[in-house]
């Protein structure tokens, strides 16, 4: 992007300021909570583990949702979840983002954050940012504004109009921009953006904060075909440099994709490895595949 159209782009938001003041107070439904926090310090993976989850169990009124589920990922994969409707993999991600506490085990961010000692807010600051299925950008404002909202912290109107991107913020725009392929849009509504667009703005939001680890719920649902061939490109160009935990049902997406799967059910994991091998295990034909 050039500094012309970044300067259109931070004209436009400070001519919007109110707007995106509403936005954080009134759409975000508590969404604008992990904005403007960006990851702090490193996390030790010295253990090769980035994430990493022993025996964790949670009950809702005696249902064990989660049961004993242990697994761990190492920095930089791309690790796919599949299973079942109701095998626990949005409980397993609330859990980890701290939404939902555990009855029991042990849930950490590389081999020092304890992470059932943080809050939510606290999870997002560290470096875990997480995208729910439906997109919740802000429709009435523009690709960069929403953007440029993911750095804001809470601040009120004035402050929104004073702010300006610095130079590394400007870069990171740009970048961000590039890499979920909306440079061409920077200026449109995010109202107006194809499904597929949304969700990649979104998956933007979230990188503007530079996460060390991303939690994505089915993110090609509702996509089209090329959206979809598109998203598998954008996930494979951030492994590596981010830590991915995907949750899909799309098997082909789930092929292109992926090293190493694993089979959730009834809370805790039934099978793990390549796609070619869980699709060939039984038991997880019975239960999932073979529906
Ligand atoms: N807050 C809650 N209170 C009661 N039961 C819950 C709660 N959250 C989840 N459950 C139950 O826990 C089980 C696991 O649900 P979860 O949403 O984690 O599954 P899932 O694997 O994400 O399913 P899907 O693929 O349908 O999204 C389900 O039986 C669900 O009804």
């Amino acid at each position: 992007m050039t500094p012309d159209l970044m300067e259109a782009g931070a004209e436009r938001v400070a001519r919007h300021a109110h707007h995106i003041d509403q936005a954080l107070q009134t759409e975000s439904g508590g969404r604008a909570a992990g904005y403007g926090r960006h990851a702090t310090g490193e996390v030790d993976v010295t253990h090769g583990r980035i994430l990493y989850l022993e025996d964790v169990s949670v009950s809702f009124d005696g249902f064990k949702a989660i049961n004993k589920l242990s697994l761990d990922i190492a920095p930089g994969e791309l690790r796919c979840i599949i299973g079942p409707n109701g095998a626990g993999k949005t409980t397993m991600m609330d859990i980890i983002t701290g939404k939902t506490r555990p009855d029991e085990g042990t849930v950490f961010f590389g081999s020092t954050i304890d992470l059932l000692r943080h809050k939510e807010a606290e999870i997002a600051q560290l470096g875990i940012g997480r995208k729910f299925q439906k997109p919740t950008v802000f429709e009435h404002l523009t690709v960069f504004e929403n953007l440029e909202l993911a750095l804001k912290t809470d601040k009120g109107v004035k402050a929104s109009m004073m702010f300006r991107l610095d130079s590394a913020q400007a870069d990171r725009l740009a970048e961000v921009l590039h890499t979920i392929h909306l440079e061409d849009s920077v200026l449109r509504l995010a109202g107006n953006l194809s499904h597929g667009q949304k969700q990649w703005l979104e998956i933007g939001m979230l990188l503007m904060q530079d996460p060390k680890l991303l939690l994505l719920d089915e993110p090609v649902a509702g996509m089209t075909d090329e959206e979809t061939a598109r998203t598998a490109e954008l996930f494979l160009s951030l492994k590596g440099k981010h830590s991915l935990m995907v949750v899909e049902h799309d098997m082909s997406f789930i092929r292109t994709i992926s090293e190493i799967v694993t089979v959730l059910c009834d809370g805790a994991v039934l099978a793990q490895g390549t796609l070619d091998e869980v699709q060939a295990d039984e038991r997880v034909i019975e239960v999932y595949l073979g529906r």
